[in-house]
């Protein structure tokens, strides 16, 4: 061994003269992230042991439980040449199976799965893997689907009971079959029909008659209040709310920024009730803007798909004269789809994302650069992220304003738009040399297809990391990879930070390099 110790890699000299740096570097002590559980605000909650235990067909092996223990660190990359590492470490408790569990298996669990915002590959698949891991895993048999995203908990529409069987082949297909919706969010509906209508009482018939007595309850109580001779009928009132909680609920909401910071108030609105039921979210975002996590399932086969969409806007391009070929990609504020396609497609000349600005005319520009590229090549090809270009297109008051039902903002064409501009220009500048541009926008083709088989196995590592989270009693919770492995994040966490195209780091340089593109700095 060259020089080293046999111990380690502190006093590792690899070539003479050329010794390690570690020995002068520490790292500070790292912070456990608090994840919320069920008996911070519940006492003397029954604990039992994990099915997993008696599984007819696993036998748990040394190391298979995780614990309190196993942690995931999130900064796992760090500068030798400086002696102090500035912020504290942050880890997070590692996704998996506990031994002790607080749901108890069987028929007292009852779940609710729900799917908000826009669609994602791979939706179908974590539903699949919920239900299939609950009734496997656990023995849950009372699954429902929340019809239609948030609105779904209060509209009337009725759940659907799922099994193993209704969603064998779910992961088959894209899209959810649960429906989803956006806006729609009203906490104290939500959590009201949480709480005492849809999946924390009685079923079938019993529902409508256990709501019926929860209302009651409810009006007794009130009475009881106001009217102290009718005391005597608390017991039967206390013992009505007793049979009414026979059952625990756990629910899994699969959604991106906007439904988990809608998950947040859930969480919060129900541990104000002390109510005992569990929520976690299932971070899905296309666009891959959800922060912490290492991506989000389907941003994959998104990129995969919008690799179609750049190679017919090259052929496009190739087999015309002076021949543009644009392509417009989703990505409502970060670019991650454009530059991950960019970068895997190599047949791209210029990337375009809401990270870096850009301009059109003058030095530096995109104008000057397409010049230039039609004159070496003949053709060139145009990635836009939709939320690119935003600020500089046009638009009156009202377009500014304008938001989607949950908020976001709703953004003007920028291919069309580039499309007209990129005409224009060319009429006014070389109005005898011909000219084309072929502006091709896949949209939703590229997210509403199945996942592909890389995601699919993300789905379904994800769905499980959630249903042993939930089941350990942990709530107020998202599931995802931090450095490839599973953990569990508070959902207050993940809600608040958005994961942008850092304009700074390699990868963007990476694109830089492989394009040439301007970094349009004279703006
Ligand atoms: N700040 C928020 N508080 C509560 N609910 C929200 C909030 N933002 C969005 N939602 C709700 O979350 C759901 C999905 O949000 P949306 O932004 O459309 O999609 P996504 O979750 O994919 O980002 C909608 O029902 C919306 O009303
Ligand atoms: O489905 P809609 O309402 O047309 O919205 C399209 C938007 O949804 C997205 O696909 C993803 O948005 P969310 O993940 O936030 O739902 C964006 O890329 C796109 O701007
Ligand atoms: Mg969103």
């Amino acid at each position: 061994m060259a020089g080293g110790s046999s111990t380690g890699i502190t006093n590792l000299e690899t070539t003479a003269g050329h010794k390690n740096e570690l020995s002068g570097f520490s790292l500070p002590p790292a912070t456990l992230q608090k994840l919320p559980h069920l008996t911070d605000y519940l006492q003397n909650l029954q604990t039992s042991t994990n099915p997993l235990e008696n599984s007819r067909f696993y036998h748990p092996s040394d190391g298979f439980y995780l614990t309190r223990n196993d942690v995931v660190l999130r900064q796992i990359v760090f500068d030798l040449s400086l002696t102090n590492v500035a912020s504290p470490l942050l880890a997070y408790h590692r996704a998996g199976p506990r031994k002790e569990i607080y749901f108890r298996p069987g028929g007292h669990v009852r779940a609710a799965i729900v799917t908000c915002g826009g669609l994602c590959p791979g939706m179908n698949t974590v539903i699949r893997e919920l239900v299939v891991g609950l009734w496997e895993l656990y023995g849950v048999r009372d699954i429902f689907g929340v019809k239609s995203g948030y609105r779904g908990f209060y509209s009337g529409e009725a759940a659907v009971r799922l099994d193993p069987k209704m969603v064998h082949n779910w992961h088959r297909r894209g899209g959810t079959l649960l429906e989803t919706s956006r806006g729609g969010f009203d906490l104290d509906k939500i959590v009201n029909a949480i709480q005492d209508r849809g999946f924390n009482q009685g079923l079938g018939l019993l529902a409508p008659f256990r709501a019926f007595t929860f209302r009651l309850q409810i009006l007794g109580f009130r009475f009881v209040a106001e009217h102290t001779e009718c005391l005597r009928i608390l017991p039967f009132l206390a013992l009505t709310g007793k049979w009414m909680s026979a059952y625990n609920e756990q629910v899994y909401v699969i959604g991106g920024d906007g439904t988990l910071r809608g998950a947040v108030k859930i969480f919060n609105e129900i541990r104000r009730r002390k109510l005992e039921i569990a929520v976690t979210g299932i971070p899905k975002t296309v666009d891959n803007d959800v922060g912490i996590i290492d991506r989000s399932f389907g941003f994959h086969t998104a990129v995969e798909m919008a690799q179609q969409a750049i190679s017919a806007a090259h052929v496009e391009a190739e087999s015309a004269v002076n021949g543009i070929g644009l392509v417009k990609l989703m990505g409502r504020s970060t670019g991650h789809i454009a530059l991950h396609a960019t970068l895997s497609s190599r047949d791209v000349d210029c990337c375009l994302i809401p990270e870096n600005n850009f301009y059109l005319e003058g030095k530096g520009g995109l104008l000057e650069f397409l010049e230039d590229r039609l004159k070496q090549n003949g053709h060139a090809v145009v990635v836009v992220a939709e939320g690119a270009g935003q600020d500089i297109i046009p638009r009156t008051k009202a377009q500014k304003e304008e938001e989607d039902e949950s908020g976001n903002p709703v953004f003007l064409d920028v291919g069309g738009w580039l499309k007209s501009e990129l005409k224009r220009w060319w009429a006014r500048d070389h109005p005898n040399e011909l000219f084309t541009v072929k502006h091709i926008d896949p949209t939703y083709m590229i997210r509403a297809v199945p996942a592909n088989a890389t995601d699919n196995l993300y789905c379904t590592l994800l769905a499980h990391s959630a249903i042993h989270g939930v089941m350990a009693g942990y709530t107020g919770f998202v599931s995802g990879p931090i450095n490839g492995n599973y953990a569990y994040i508070p959902v207050e966490e993940v809600a608040q930070v958005k994961n942008e195209v850092n304009t700074k780091d390699h990868q963007w340089a990476w694109v830089r390099s492989v394009t040439n593109q301007p970094d349009f700095v004279g703006i």
